[in-house]
């Protein structure tokens, strides 16, 4: 169970008490996701080729990849959603092929948060919690500290119809931790947020991760990936084209000159032709 410091937003500060409880659900030297030549295909589309890959516990996995390149396919594979037509991966250590035992285990956003118009923003979350199997007074704590994280809290008990994209997304990415997961698994999680919002968003993905969440980030702004992996993978065509800290990423191997994210990610994509990725702010 986590509570804010009395310092409140101001500091942004989270105190996770009970997030042992969490780490201990994976062993403790098994990686977060582990997969091998996990592979997806749709009739002639290979979505997914042969994925083979490894996020250690605790870190943020930054996820690229261009339009159509495979990646919510992977986390639609790695979140039980949908069964690999090859290959295996184990989240949490366990098999994905083990649909009961992982989900406890994980928490997803993805592009479209599942949630309910007719209910408000704290039923929603409460519905979530039950869920999960949240003690009541647990979920009543997280949820009054993630609303108000978010500011939310004016408008938690008005109907999510009347949200706002920016609002809804709020809600999906709170339903996606509230249970305190080993992985998260966040597709987009800055799509619609204002500035302040985004913000916000990273601070907490950033918190999360030092209390030992592994997050499994997918997006296309590329400064949010920079500032927060760990580690980044680059997906293209469906196969894994370049992984390694931002750091190595950025570095160009033959001369070791540094570029930024963006230049990289263009350049181990640049074979099929994609159009530049989102960026914020624009780069030139
Ligand atoms: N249910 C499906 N049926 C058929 N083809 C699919 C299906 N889902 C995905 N695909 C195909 O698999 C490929 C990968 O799609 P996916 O949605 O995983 O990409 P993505 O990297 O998430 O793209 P984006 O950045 O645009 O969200 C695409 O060619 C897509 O058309």
């Amino acid at each position: 169970m986590w509570m804010f410091s009395p310092a409140g937003r101001t500091n942004m500060s989270y105190i996770y008490v009970d997030w042992r409880e969490r780490a201990t659900m994976t062993p403790a030297d098994a990686p977060a996701i582990e997969t091998d030549g996990l592979t997806k295909r749709y009739g002639d589309t290979t979505a997914v080729s042969e994925l083979t890959m490894s996020v250690e516990q605790g870190t943020v996995y930054g996820f690229l990849g261009p339009n159509g390149a495979g990646k919510t396919t992977t986390m639609r594979m790695l979140t039980t959603l949908t069964k690999p037509t090859s290959g295996a991966a184990r989240v949490a250590g366990h098999p994905i092929t083990d649909r009961e035992s992982v989900t406890p285990h994980i928490g997803y956003l993805p592009e479209e948060p599942p949630i309910y118009d007719e209910l408000t923003g704290r039923e929603q979350l409460e519905y979530a919690a039950g869920l999960r199997d949240l003690p009541a007074d647990v979920a009543s704590e997280r949820i009054a500290a993630h609303l108000e994280r978010f500011d939310l809290l004016e408008d938690a008990d008005r109907r999510i119809e009347g949200y706002s994209k920016g609002m809804r997304q709020k809600v999906g990415v709170i339903q996606a931790v509230l249970h305190e997961p080993a992985v998260a698994f966040l597709d987009e999680p800055t799509s619609g947020l204002d500035p302040r919002a985004a913000r916000t968003m990273r601070e907490t993905i950033a918190d999360l991760a030092d209390q030992k969440m592994t997050i499994f980030l997918s997006t296309h702004i590329l400064p949010v990936v920079d500032a927060l992996a760990d580690e980044i993978g680059v997906l293209h065509g469906g196969e894994l084209v370049a992984q390694g800290d931002p750091e190595t990423l950025k570095s160009r191997a033959e001369t070791g000159e540094v570029r930024s994210l963006e230049e990289a990610f263009l350049e181990v994509t640049q074979d099929h032709g994609e159009q530049a990725p989102e960026t914020e702010p624009s780069a030139k």
